[in-house]
C-alpha cells in the first residue's frame, strides 16, 4: 500500500494544498478529481516530488525517484528526435555508447502498445498534438516505474485514443503492481477507468472512494457548479451528462 502524506503546499502567501494523506495499492488507478484551480497539479507534483522533497511512501519506505515516472499536464517538444529516440529516452539510466537490444525492443514495444509502432522513425517535432502525447507517455512507460503520475493524461487525444490510453493504463497498473495516479477532468472516464477517486475542491481533500460511492449527484453539483444526469451504460459504469444550472430569474 502507497501511503503518501503531503504538507501545506503555499504559493507566496496563500496555501493552494491543504495538509493530506492519500492511499492506493499496486495494481490500482486512483484518479485525482476537482474543479480548474483546485489543487490537482500542486498535489501530483506533490507525490512525484517535482516540487522538492516528495512524501510518497511505498510501504512505510520513500519510493526512488527513478521508480517514479511523471508527466505533466503542459508539454512541448522541440528535440530533435526520432519517435522512437525520444521513447528510448526512458530507458537513460541503462543507456551507453551502444544501445542494448533489449533497451530498442522494450521501446517499440511501448510504442505497439499504445498502436504507435507505425510512427517510430517520424521526427517527433511533426508529430500531431495527440500523437506527441502517446509517444511521452510511451517514454514513461518504458521504463516501468512503480508509480506513474499522469497530469491529463488524455487531454489532446479523441475517443478512440482516450479508450485506447486509460485501458493500457488499468491493464499495465494489474500486470506490473503499479500505481497509477492521473488528474481527469471527464468523470465518465474518470468513473470507467479508475478503482478509486480522489476529490479536491479548494486545496482540500474532500472525499476518497470507489467512483460510485464518491460521483454522487450532490458531490458534482457542489463541486462544479453543474446539474449533473447519472445515467448508467451497458456495463454498469456511471454516465455523467452536465446541464447548467439556469440562475433563477
Ligand atoms: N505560482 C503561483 N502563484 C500563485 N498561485 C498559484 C501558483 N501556482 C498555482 N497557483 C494556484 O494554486 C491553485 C491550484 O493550482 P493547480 O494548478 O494545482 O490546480 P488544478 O486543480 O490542477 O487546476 P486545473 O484543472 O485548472 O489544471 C490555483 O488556484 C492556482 O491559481
Amino acid at each position: 500500500m502507497l501511503t503518501a502524506t503531503i504538507r501545506e503546499v503555499r504559493k507566496g502567501r496563500v496555501t493552494v494544498l491543504q495538509p493530506l494523506r492519500l492511499t492506493a495499492a499496486p495494481g490500482q488507478v486512483l484518479g485525482v478529481i476537482g474543479p480548474n484551480g483546485a489543487g490537482k497539479s500542486t498535489l501530483l507534483r506533490q507525490l512525484a516530488g517535482i516540487d522538492g522533497a516528495g512524501a510518497a511512501r511505498w510501504s512505510g519506505e520513500a519510493l526512488a525517484a527513478r521508480q517514479i515516472g511523471f508527466m505533466p499536464q503542459a508539454f512541448q517538444v522541440s528535440a530533435r528526435l526520432s519517435v522512437l529516440e525520444c521513447v528510448l529516452l526512458g530507458r537513460r539510466e541503462g543507456l551507453g555508447w551502444r544501445v542494448a537490444a533489449q533497451d530498442l525492443a522494450a521501446s517499440a514495444a511501448a510504442l505497439a502498445a499504445l498502436g504507435l509502432e507505425r510512427l517510430a522513425q517520424r521526427p517527433l517535432e511533426s508529430l500531431s498534438g495527440g500523437q506527441q502525447q502517446m509517444v511521452l507517455l510511451a517514454q514513461r512507460l518504458v521504463r516501468r516505474p512503480r508509480l506513474l503520475v499522469l497530469d491529463e493524461p488524455t487531454s489532446a487525444l479523441d475517443l478512440h485514443h482516450q479508450l485506447t490510453v486509460l485501458g493500457h493504463l488499468r491493464a499495465h497498473a494489474r500486470r506490473r503492481d503499479a500505481i497509477v495516479v492521473m488528474a481527469l477532468h471527464d468523470l465518465t472516464m474518470a468513473a470507467r477507468f479508475c478503482d478509486r477517486l480522489a476529490l479536491l475542491q479548494a486545496g482540500h481533500l474532500l472525499a476518497c472512494g470507489p467512483p460510485c460511492t464518491l460521483l454522487t449527484s450532490e458531490a458534482i453539483r457542489e463541486g462544479w457548479q453543474v446539474e449533473p444526469e447519472v445515467l448508467l451504460a451497458r456495463d454498469g459504469g456511471q454516465v455523467i451528462v452536465p446541464h447548467r444550472i439556469e440562475a433563477p430569474q
